[in-house]
């Protein structure tokens, strides 16, 4: 349902402080394809570009940003559709939950007012079936009917971050994009937030594209992984199997896994920082960080190579 091909995202900067210009490659060449009903996992380090390519979906970069390829959301391209079509599909085909909900929230207007607002915008509803669909909504986020009434403050992260959820799933989307949707809670919080959206996706056959850094977090709720480093993806694999490019390993290794005995925290983690991308390293962007670079990984510039399920942008996955 949701097809990326070569997507780029370029940011220009130093415009607005009237310093000198230069732009930010965040998003390289990105092609990825999420069928019906299937959850994708986005991983990365902070930087790596999940965020934009997130944002977007939605066509919510910033104006300084500069979108390069294809976006298909039901064969339709999102890119190049008009600003009256592109309102109907935010909200009603797809909507995103962002990270750190109590910024998302209006902190004078109710909560029912608030989740009742896409519905009105979009006249799926009105008055008192409005009223009965917001009930409805928070009731399937866990939340009891009367919350409608209540205030942002009166409410704790965890209950902020099912609203933006109840939101999100308020005009019965086919997509939900889901940003970090638990970073800002605590462990036992994020658990309950996770099983939600599990069970929500599952109940309503909705298509899930989750972006974090923590791949456990990811590997728990979806079907399907890709990683991104500096702009790029790295590999697109199914979320049960092993990680075959030595950045997927590393980001895999930094998050422990509960309830598994055999698995240990790589000792040091990953040394040294990811690229600022407006001095990318020729080659592999990852080659002078990686554990196990060749002489070639300086000069070779990789691409995806597809070997069953699973595909990884190295010169040493496949040899
Ligand atoms: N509005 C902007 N203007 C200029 N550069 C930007 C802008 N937004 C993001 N960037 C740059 O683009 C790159 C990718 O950022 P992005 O937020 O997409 O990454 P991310 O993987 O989502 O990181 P995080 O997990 O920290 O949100 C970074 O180098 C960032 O500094």
């Amino acid at each position: 349902m949701l097809e990326l091909e070569d997507l780029s995202v370029t940011y220009r900067i130093g415009a607005e402080s009237g310093g000198s210009f230069g732009e930010v490659p965040a998003v390289r060449g990105v092609s990825l394809k999420l069928a019906a009903g299937e959850a994708l996992g986005l991983a990365g380090e902070s930087g790596s570009g999940k965020s934009s390519v997130a944002l977007t979906l939605l066509r919510l970069l910033p104006r300084s940003a500069t979108v390069g390829g294809r976006i298909l959301l039901d064969g339709e391209d999102v890119l190049t559709m008009n600003w009256g079509r592109l309102r109907a599909v935010r909200w009603s085909s797809a909507s995103i939950v962002f990270q750190g909900a109590q910024h998302g929230l209006n902190p004078v207007r109710r909560i029912g007012d608030q989740i009742a607002e896409p519905l009105l915008v979009h006249k799926l509803a009105s008055g008192a079936a409005a009223d009965t669909r917001v009930k409805e909504l928070l009731e399937q986020v866990g939340l009891p009917a009367w919350r409608a009434r209540s205030y942002p403050h009166e409410l704790s992260g965890g209950q902020r971050q099912r609203v933006m959820i109840a939101m999100a799933l308020a005009c019965s989307p086919r997509l939900i994009i889901a940003d970090e949707p638990t970073t800002a809670l605590d462990l036992m919080v994020q658990a309950q937030v996770l099983t939600l959206i599990r069970q929500l996706i599952a109940d309503h056959g909705i298509s899930l594209l989750m972006i974090s850094h923590d791949l456990s977090v990811l590997a728990d709720v979806c079907d399907r992984l890709a990683v991104m480093y500096a702009g790029r993806l790295v590999e697109v694999g199914p979320a049960g199997g092993k990680f075959e490019h030595p950045y997927s390993q590393a980001l895999a290794a930094a998050f422990p896994t509960v309830g598994d005995p055999a698995s240990r925290l790589a000792p040091r983690g990953l040394a040294g920082d990811p690229p600022d991308p407006q001095q990318l390293p020729g080659g592999c962007a990852f080659h002078p960080r990686c554990p196990v670079a060749l002489e070639t990984c300086a000069s070779t510039d990789v691409q995806l190579l597809v070997s069953g399920d699973r595909a990884a942008a190295c010169v040493l996955v496949g040899e």
